[in-house]
């Protein structure tokens, strides 16, 4: 099996990104997005690219936003219009990406454990992995606010081994984005890199992840 090659074990734990990986959140996101500048008088973004925008957490989205309209909005004061709007919007048209739900599932009746590590905010991670029943099979879900570091830091990682009860050096770590694959080095960890997430436009593969897969049933 795949993950064992890239370990020379059975991994004992499996972290998983969020957006980009798991879900196709961009649909919600760039709708919640253009809400809040419709909010400030500005032209809405679009999906295409809000999906350049995604994987530093829901602050950074937004000064993204702001910047590419040219506005000198106040970031601060538009971030609850966004929360608001994603709060209500969240689970609307996101979904799982194909083979995800299987390979989910497979894992945890190995007795892999499971932990979402994201830079979403903690609250509409856990949001959204209830709303996949995803709580039943992955106990632990860090949030971009859950720690003072974020990825590409590694903490959230090492974090999520903890709360598993798993040692950092029997995880691996599966994303679409550099932080992903950077937060994995920084923790030791090796990465495996899906090709159909977000990563600013970039190939993931340039960001040298250990393994790419197509789609995450194919480690099953
Ligand atoms: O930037 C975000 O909000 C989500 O990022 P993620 O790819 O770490 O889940
Ligand atoms: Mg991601």
């Amino acid at each position: 099996m795949l993950l064992n090659q890239l370990l020379g074990r059975q991994p004992q734990a499996l972290l998983f990104d969020l957006d980009g990986t798991l879900i196709d959140s961009v649909p919600d996101l760039a709708s919640a997005v253009d809400h809040t500048l419709k909010h400030a008088d500005l032209p809405p973004a679009g999906e295409t690219l809000v999906r350049g925008w995604v994987g530093n957490g829901a602050r950074k989205l937004l000064e993204r936003a702001l910047k590419h309209a040219q506005s000198d909005a106040d970031l601060d004061a538009l971030l609850p219009v966004f929360f608001e709007a994603y709060e209500a919007c969240c689970a609307e048209y996101t979904v799982a990406y194909p083979g995800v739900e299987a390979a989910l599932q497979h894992w945890h009746k190995q007795g892999i454990r499971l932990a979402c590590v994201t830079n979403k905010p903690e609250r509409f991670a856990l949001k959204i992995v209830r709303h996949f029943g995803w709580d039943k099979v992955m106990p632990v879900v860090l949030g971009g606010d859950s720690l003072p570091q974020r990825k590409p830091s590694p903490e959230p990682l090492w974090e999520a081994c903890e709360r598993l009860g798993v040692e950092r050096t029997d995880a691996l770590m599966v994303g679409d984005s550099v932080n992903d694959v950077e937060a994995a080095r920084a923790a030791g960890m090796p990465v495996i890199a899906v090709p159909y997430g977000y990563n600013y436009g970039s190939d993931i593969r340039e960001a040298k992840p250990d393994l790419v897969v197509e789609q995450l049933d194919e480690l099953i």
